[in-house]
């Protein structure tokens, strides 16, 4: 299409008498080349499909989402990290359904369904595992970098269920560019995503997607919600994640897990590809994203005792009170995820405490550890608010007295809302 386009318009030009287009791209380096695996050397992006409990659809997003980035041009390999129960295997359908060693070189070569390249404890040919933790580690760690996966530019990783051993293992051993987290739209569901977040921030992976699945099924002419409508607002709000994918309940969907050809592929033009190329087109902007580190840079200033937020984007920038940071924390072990209630007190935050290390979290928040270890993820939107908030005190601090105490008490109304 690039090529017709850049014929068709440079030959319009009147002085043009032939033209000759070469076609060439720059593959995009992966970020930490340093001191990766030979196998792993090549990915430029490397992102995990993770959930906190099992049976939520992961690996279907995982394998779809695959798909779909194929589709779109990229060169992609999945890794199918589950060693109890590999889901792979049943997803696609491979020629050949074994995982061949090259004999020099002793490193493993993918199989490969529709150009996409595979790797499966389930193409291992050792039929369903029964190992101890350990082992477990050894084996993924083992098949992820003896893998010769040659250049891509996406490795999706469909990760175990929960945030275990294996996670820490995963992201010891592969740089993750960043991770899609698949829920379910339960209530309950909301916990599971807050872990996998907050586990995914200590291993500084940002998470660039919430896919909450199953979340709806269309009879009768009406939309159904089984299981109510989801916590998706919350997740917006407490971490900041923009990209949330509302995933219908399909029989097709159901029944593309056992075909072995994935329903992105059976059907491109259907309602269930559309969501994954929207996912898809999400997942490869905050990838670029997060590689050109265009997020707002969000540091500490020793000499003034200030965390400084430069807005993107823009010149401005403003400074904030650590302390003042710290007990804005909206996370499970500062508020009571039920009830909204404070737990941590204003008084359990020293006034001179000072962070440790401020990561950015990709494109949304930062992650920001303090001296007792808390890991807290804050929010580029909830930084702004504090930010508007102190102003605001300002305010009424010069406002006098009588009509700073009403406007104190609203905003102090304002501030236990999160607006
Ligand atoms: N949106 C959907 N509509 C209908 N069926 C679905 C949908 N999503 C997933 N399924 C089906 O639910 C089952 C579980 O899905 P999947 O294997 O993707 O989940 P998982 O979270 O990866 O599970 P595990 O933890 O066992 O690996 C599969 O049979 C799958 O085909």
């Amino acid at each position: 299409m690039f090529e017709e386009k850049a014929n068709e318009v440079v030959a319009a030009l009147p002085w043009v008498k032939k033209v000759n287009v070469t076609m060439s791209a720059q593959p995009a380096q992966p970020v930490y080349a340093g001191d990766l695996p030979e196998g792993l050397k090549k990915i430029s992006n490397i992102i995990a499909v993770s959930s906190c409990k099992g049976g939520v659809g992961k690996s279907t997003v995982a394998v779809n989402l695959a798909y779909t980035l194929a589709g779109m041009g990229a060169r992609v390999g999945i890794f199918d990290a589950d060693v109890f129960g590999p889901s792979l295997p049943n997803m696609v359908s491979p020629v050949n359904r074994l995982l061949v060693v090259n004999p020099e070189s002793k490193s493993i070569l993918p199989t490969e369904y529709l150009g996409v390249k595979l790797v499966s404890f389930g193409f291992a040919g050792q039929g369903r595992a029964i190992m101890r933790g350990p082992m477990v580690s050894g084996v993924i760690n083992q098949l992820l970098t003896t893998t010769d996966w040659g250049e891509l530019d996406y490795l999706v990783i469909d990760m175990p269920p929960g945030t275990g051993d294996i996670h820490l293992t995963l992201c010891q051993v592969a740089p993750l560019t960043a991770a899609v987290i698949v829920t379910t739209p339960q209530k309950l569901a909301f916990i599971d995503v807050a872990k996998g977040v907050r586990m995914f921030s200590k291993l500084k992976v940002p998470c660039v997607a919430v896919v909450e699945n199953m979340c709806y099924f269309d009879a009768d002419e009406k939309r159904y919600y089984p299981f109510g409508k989801g916590s998706g607002a919350q997740v917006v709000q407490q971490f900041g994640i923009p990209n949330l994918f509302d995933l219908p309940i399909r029989p097709t969907l159901s029944s593309s897990g056992d075909t072995g050809i994935p329903e992105v592929v059976a059907d491109p033009q259907g309602d269930v590809s559309k969501i994954f190329q929207n996912l898809g087109v999400c997942v490869v902007q905050q990838c670029a994203k997060i590689r050109q580190q265009v997020s707002t840079a969000v540091s500490y200033d020793r000499s003034i005792r200030a965390i400084r937020v430069k807005v993107p984007d823009s010149d401005e920038e403003f400074f904030l009170h650590p302390a003042t940071v710290r007990r804005n924390d909206r996370s499970a072990q500062s508020v009571d995820e039920w009830t909204g209630e404070q737990k941590v007190q204003y008084g359990d935050v020293p006034e001179d405490i000072e962070p440790e290390e401020i990561r950015p979290m990709g494109n949304y928040a930062v992650s920001i550890t303090w001296p007792d270890g808390f890991s807290q993820i804050a929010p580029y939107d909830q930084l702004d608010m504090l930010e508007r908030w102190a102003l605001l005190r300002l305010f009424v601090l010069q406002v006098g007295p009588a009509l700073g105490a009403r406007i104190w008490g609203s905003s102090v109304l304002l501030q236990s809302w999160r607006v």
